[in-house]
């Protein structure tokens, strides 16, 4: 296990925070669930079945018999009216474990929610998005991923933050700046250490022509106009971000290139792929995606994750819980 995992847990057992699961039907959540609470991480709220769902220490509900149908019914329904939403499709929607789930964080019957082991994250982040809508101050919400390697050449000893990962598509260059600059926020709170970011492309400083270069340079520049201190550069192709000698030939005088922990891609298509692709070939620990800019901590999972990566994404979940009630 990471050291970053690690000291996930460490914190979440410190103050044990309520994290809802909603997919008791599946059976890397309870496998999971099993494990957080051998280990004390949090306290559970499945949602299911309760004459299917049994794991010691875990309390199962069912939404459609919870005695807090009606009432998470009636504030869905008043949270969505400009929207159209009458009281009857606000029930209904209710039947549903994600949106019941996303009503109990919204309530503050939990701290937290995790879920996509069994649901798309366009299905599993939708009702976060429409009930627990951005974090004060933040225009974007956007999804990274923990990245951790056996590569200690790399990031901060083999541990690199990669966003968007899950959300948004196709970013404008001031989405993508916005995406960067959470990032960077990201790694320092959860990392502790200084955030070195790199905007990717398939060109770097300029090399090669393109839509998605002139998106990032732009984006670059917008970041830097935001935040002026960040060490932050693009566009960079990946090799020149991470590898020294590449850097210093594609980028010399780059304070991020060669060094850089956080990868921000220029769209889902390559985020998506790109994290895939280090999970599997290097056989990498992958947490996410994590959610930033949103108000409450909800966090969705890969469909393709292990029980593993759901106690890591719920230990982190605990974390932000905690954070917030700072
Ligand atoms: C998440 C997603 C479903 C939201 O889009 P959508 O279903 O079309 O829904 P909408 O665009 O109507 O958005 C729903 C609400 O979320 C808000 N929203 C959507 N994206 C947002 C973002 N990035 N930040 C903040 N708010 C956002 C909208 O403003 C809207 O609010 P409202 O209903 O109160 O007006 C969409 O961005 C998506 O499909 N993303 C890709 C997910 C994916 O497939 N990932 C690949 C695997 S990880
Ligand atoms: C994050 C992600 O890619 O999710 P899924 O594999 O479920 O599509």
């Amino acid at each position: 296990m990471s050291e970053f995992l690690d000291r996930m847990k460490a914190c979440a057992t410190a103050d044990r925070k309520t994290i809802v699961l909603p997919e008791g039907e599946d059976p890397r959540t309870i496998a999971a669930a099993e494990k957080i609470v051998a280990e004390g991480l949090a306290n559970l709220v499945i949602l299911g079945d309760p004459e299917t769902v049994k794991v010691e220490g875990v309390t199962v509900i069912d939404p459609k018999t919870s005695d807090r149908h009606e009432a998470y019914a009636e504030k869905f329904a008043e949270l969505r009216k400009k929207k159209g939403v009458t009281l009857e499709q606000a029930r209904e929607q209710m039947d549903d474990a994600t949106y019941f789930g996303t009503m109990m964080v919204k309530m503050g019957d939990a701290d937290g929610l995790v879920s996509g082991a069994c649901h798309s994250t366009a299905n599993t982040l939708r009702p976060a998005l429409q009930i627990l809508k951005t974090a004060p101050g933040t225009k974007l919400v956007s999804a990274f991923f923990i990245m951790c390697t056996d590569k200690p050449e790399y990031g901060e000893n083999g541990t690199l933050l990669f966003a968007d990962c899950g959300l948004n598509i196709n970013p404008t260059a001031d989405e993508l700046s916005e995406i960067a600059i959470a990032s960077a926020a990201s790694w320092r709170t959860y990392m502790g250490s200084d955030p070195k970011v790199a905007m990717l492309s398939f060109s770097t400083k300029g090399s090669a022509k393109g839509d998605v270069p002139t998106k990032v340079q732009e984006a670059t520049e917008l970041a830097h106009q935001k935040a002026p201190e960040l060490a932050l550069d693009g566009d960079l192709q990946l090799d020149a971000s991470l590898v020294p000698e590449v850097a210093s030939l594609k980028a010399p005088g780059s304070t991020v290139a060669g060094h850089a922990n956080v990868l921000v891609f220029p769209d889902l298509e390559s985020g998506n792929i790109g994290y895939k692709l280090v999970q599997r070939f290097a056989d990498a620990e992958a947490y996410g995606p994590i959610l930033q800019g949103i108000a409450k901590p909800v966090n969705d999972l890969s469909r393709g994750c292990s029980a593993d990566d759901i106690v890591g994404v719920v230990a982190i979940t605990a974390v932000q819980a905690q954070m917030a009630d700072k």
